[in-house]
C-alpha cells in the first residue's frame, strides 16, 4: 500500500483560493498512490484563528470539499484532505477532517475533539467534536485524529478498539515543539502497534513557524520516512498485514488491564 503525505507550505501571502488550486494540482499528480494525506487547516493556517470565521465553509459543498473531491476522483485515489474550518448549518465552527474515496465521494468526516489554544485561538473559536471516527479503506481500517489530539493517548486507544490499523493525523504543529511531535508520533505508533501517518505544514503563518517533519511510522515504531521543514511530498510503502503480525508476535495490547479504578487520593507512606 503506497501512502503519500503532502506537507504543504501555508504562506499567508498565498490566498486560500490560490492554494486550493495548487494543492488540487498536486493531488492530481499522485495518481497511483493508495492513500494521499494533506495537513490540518491548510487552506487558512492552523494558527490563523482570526481568519477562521471568514474562511469557514460547508462540509458537503464548500470550496475545499468540492476541489478535493474532484482532485481525488481525477487522480483515482483515496484522499484524506486534511481539515477545514467547517461551518455547521446550526452555527458553530468545527475543525473537520474529510476523507474522499477514489470516486470523489465523501467517506468520512471527523470533527477534532481536543482543541488547541487553552483559552485562546481554536479553543474558543471552534466547537469540539464528540465522535470517534474510523473509515474502511480497501487495504486497512483508518482511525482519524487531528494535531493536538496527538497528546491524548486515550483517543488512540478508542481508535485501536474500533479496529484502526492506520492512524492518520493531519497537523499544523509549531517548530517550537518539534521534539514533542517526534516523540509523540512514535509513541502513538508503538503503543497502538499501528501505522501512524502524521502530515504537518511548512512555512510560517500568524507568526507561528511550522515544524514540517511529517512522518510515517510503522507498527514497531520505526520511522519509515520523515520530511524536512519545507514543502515536501513524502511517500512510503506500507504492509497493513504487519499490524496484525506485530500485535500477534508481541501481544502487548492483549495485556491491557481494563476498568482500573481511579486512585482515591495520595497513598500514605
Ligand atoms: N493545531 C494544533 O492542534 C497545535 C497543537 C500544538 O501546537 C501542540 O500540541 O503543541
Amino acid at each position: 500500500m503506497r501512502a503519500t503525505l503532502l506537507q504543504i507550505d501555508v504562506d499567508p501571502a498565498e490566498e486560500p483560493a490560490a492554494r486550493r488550486l495548487r494543492v488540487a494540482a498536486l493531488v492530481r499528480e499522485q495518481a497511483g498512490a493508495d492513500l494521499v494525506v494533506l495537513p490540518e487547516l491548510w487552506p487558512v493556517g492552523a494558527f490563523a484563528a482570526d481568519r477562521f470565521p471568514v474562511e469557514a465553509e460547508r462540509l458537503e459543498d464548500g470550496p475545499t470539499a468540492e476541489a478535493m473531491s474532484a482532485a481525488a476522483r481525477d487522480a483515482g485515489v483515496w484522499l484524506h484532505a486534511g481539515s477545514i474550518v467547517e461551518r455547521d448549518p446550526e452555527g458553530p465552527l468545527y475543525n473537520t477532517s474529510l476523507v474522499f474515496g477514489p470516486d470523489g465521494g465523501l467517506r468520512a468526516a471527523y470533527r477534532k475533539i481536543h482543541r488547541f489554544g487553552f483559552d485562546r485561538g481554536e479553543a474558543v473559536v471552534m466547537a469540539a467534536g464528540e465522535e470517534v471516527v474510523t473509515v474502511r479503506h480497501p487495504e486497512a481500517a483508518i482511525g482519524l485524529a487531528t494535531c493536538y489530539d496527538l497528546r491524548f493517548p486515550e483517543l488512540f486507544r478508542l481508535l485501536v478498539d474500533a479496529g484502526a490499523e492506520l492512524l492518520v493525523l493531519p497537523a499544523g504543529w509549531p517548530a517550537r515543539r518539534l521534539a514533542h511531535w517526534r516523540v509523540l508520533v512514535q509513541a502513538r505508533a508503538v503503543e497502538s502497534q499501528a501505522y501512524v501517518l502524521a502530515c504537518g505544514t511548512a512555512g510560517t503563518h500568524a507568526g507561528v513557524a511550522q515544524a514540517g517533519h511529517s512522518m510515517i511510522v510503522d507498527p514497531w515504531g520505526e520511522v519509515l520516512c520523515e520530511a524536512g521543514p519545507d514543502e515536501q511530498v513524502l511517500t512510503a510503502d506500507l504492509a497493513p498485514s504487519s499490524v496484525a503480525s506485530t500485535r500477534a508476535d508481541f501481544p502487548v495490547l492483549r495485556d491491557r488491564v481494563l476498568g482500573l479504578d481511579r486512585p482515591k487520593g495520595p497513598s500514605r507512606p
